[in-house]
């Protein structure tokens, strides 16, 4: 009898989910030297209570059985979810990636690391309590937010998923619960993009007690850049983060939103992923978890998990350049989804709208016409700069007391990153310093201008914050500053944890190259100063209340004013009352 051998040949059932992913990320991690200045944590498998968190009994007893199917049972069982795959090994591997997750929230809550990153595979964001999908099998970051408020009795936690894809299952889990604030950016395309949820769009705001927390952003075109995802982190998720002052911050870190993506079709750079980590870090105390999800191009997958790490690790961050202003799509994508959780968040009560009427700027091409060429090149096609190598001068942080000069040199020659003066007069002193550094450093240095806040100042921490947001990081990002001068000055009002929180937002220029002038009698700040610039994180403001209208109203009045040449900015028109 001649028997034919049957050859059953699966094509990889997935093309984009593979191993190499985690390879090349930790390889990367290796290669940069960032591994040797981590704790590399054990991995353990989640138990049954802990997958109970989030999954219902019988699914975890149907993915229980998944290892001892045949393929055919395998392929049968799959076909009831949506766009996952599974192996005779996936429920061990998925535990170990629920495990992953806790083992990192065990570390950052028992304070043994300050934050950390676990790169797991499947991801989690897509499953659902009776459901796996789109890769996932179980949800881990979701699984990662119950434990933490299970186990350390943590009262809010913020999810930020900036994966290009929603996280349709983290949503679903926190819709009606206040204690967990779920932000979600994704490709949408107006429901045509995978997985063309009505749930994922903008009006989603979550359910009874749970309304308001539940944010969705969605990109209704693709092409997005570095200035669309810093317009959405600075005038929407960290204002209501910032209100909503949160315990422990976990991150979806999916990278498909990434420059080069398949999946994502965006056009953001590796290096915005350095900023936004850092923007998250000076919340809840600095404790952060970010949890791997999605990102399929295995150069900017690798390259931003790096820049992710590294922010973590402290290190400074690498200025953005070329920063344009958000698209149009942007500006009404943020109006929307502003509009829809206005009545939730006092932040949002006094925001202008956003007219998305572009102010075109001299030279600017309009972005929202894809520039001719680049359409036509595939996600894999697009190159990009590798990001620049981010040094860590050899010394963090000097402090000149009153005897002492100031030599903003030392700074700007990367010799030492940042530092704090005591001077007599901190206002002829700031004079001399900008003279000085204009004369004697290379004229190329621009410095940042010492911003005009509202004239009558923020009198309170709120009016203060959003200051912070809508005027200052914007402009600090367009302005690219090579030296920060920040100048306390006698009877500025701002209070000293906002002080520390501006200190530690400002680090975001500059390659962290700040210079702190402090009246020699405010001897009480050095120290809180100088513990930020040592890269401590600053302590919580507090779930901040409405900031008083006149305060808005200056911001508003303020910004209109500036924004005829700064186009992070958004152009808003009246502001509603
Ligand atoms: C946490 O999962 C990470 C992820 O969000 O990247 C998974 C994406 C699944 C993408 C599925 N595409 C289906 C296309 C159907 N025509
Ligand atoms: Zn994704």
């Amino acid at each position: 009898m001649n028997c034919r051998s049957l050859f059953v040949h699966f094509s990889p059932a997935c093309k984009i989910e593979v191993p190499e992913r985690l390879t090349v990320s930790h390889g990367a991690l290796v290669r940069n030297g960032l591994t040797d200045r981590c704790i590399c944590l054990p991995v353990r498998e989640a138990v049954d209570a802990e997958i109970l968190l989030v999954h219902s009994e019988e699914y975890l007893e149907a993915v229980k059985q998944t290892p001892h199917m045949t393929l055919e049972d395998l392929k049968e069982f799959t076909l009831q979810y949506g766009d996952v795959y599974f192996h005779p090994n996936i429920y061990h591997c998925a535990k170990l990636a629920v495990g992953s997750a806790l083992q990192l929230v065990d570390s950052v809550l028992m304070g043994k690391v300050k934050n950390g990153m676990a790169l797991v595979r499947p991801p989690g964001h897509h499953s659902m309590r009776s459901a796996a999908n789109g890769f996932c099998v179980f949800n881990n970051v979701a699984i990662a937010a119950q434990y933490a408020k299970q186990k350390y009795g943590v009262k809010r936690i913020l999810i930020v998923d900036w994966d290009i894809h929603h996280g349709q299952g983290v949503q679903y889990c926190f819709e009606d619960d206040p204690s967990v604030l779920y932000f979600s950016w994704h490709r949408y395309e107006h429901q045509k993009f995978w997985p063309n949820l009505k749930d994922s769009d903008y009006d989603i705001v979550g359910k009874g007690e749970g309304a308001g927390f539940n944010i969705n952003v969605p990109w209704n075109k693709v092409g997005m850049e570095n200035s669309d995802y810093l317009s959405v982190f600075c005038h929407l998720l960290l204002p209501i983060a910032y209100e909503f002052c949160p315990d422990l911050v976990l991150v979806c870190a999916g990278f498909d939103s990434a420059i080069g993506d398949p999946e994502g079709e965006m056009c953001a750079t590796p290096d915005i992923f350095a900023h936004l980590t850092y923007l998250l870090m000076n919340l809840a105390e600095g404790k952060l978890c970010a949890v791997l999800e999605g990102g399929y191009n295995l150069t900017s997958l690798a390259q931003s998990v790096c820049q992710t790490v590294q922010t973590l690790l402290g290190d400074p961050l690498p200025p953005l350049t070329n920063l344009t202003g958000p698209c149009r799509s942007t500006l009404e994508s943020l109006q929307c989804v502003r509009a829809a959780h206005r009545q939730h968040w006092s932040c949002l009560r006094h925001a202008g709208t956003i007219s998305t009427k572009r102010i075109k700027l001299s030279g600017e091409g309009n972005k929202d016409e894809a520039e001719v060429g680049e359409e036509q090149k595939s996600p894999e096609e697009k190159i990009w700069p590798e990001p620049p190598k981010r040094i860590c001068p050899p010394v963090c942080s000097a402090v000149v007391l009153p005897d002492g000069v100031v030599c903003p040199d030392i700074i700007i020659l990367f010799q030492i990153r940042n530092g704090l003066a005591l001077v007599g007069d901190a206002a002829m002193t700031m004079t001399c310093v900008v003279q000085y550094v204009a004369a004697e450093v290379d004229s190329r240095y621009e410095l940042i201008k010492n911003f005009p806040f509202p004239s009558q100042g923020c009198t309170d921490t709120s009016g203060f914050a959003q200051a912070m947001f809508s005027l200052l990081l914007p402009l600090g990002y367009q302005y690219n500053p090579s030296l920060v001068l920040l100048v306390r000055m006698p009877g500025s009002g701002v209070c000293d944890i906002m002080w520390q929180q501006l200190t530690g937002l400002l680090q975001s220029f500059a390659h962290g190259h700040t210079l702190v002038l402090l009246q020699e009698d405010d001897k009480a700040c050095v120290g809180p100063t100088a513990s930020i610039l040592l890269g401590n994180p600053a302590p919580p403001l507090g779930q901040l209340p409405a900031s008083l209208k006149e305060d808005a109203e200056a911001v508003e009045r303020l910004r209109s004013r500036l924004q005829a040449d700064w186009n992070l900015l958004l152009t808003t028109g009246e502001s509603t009352k």
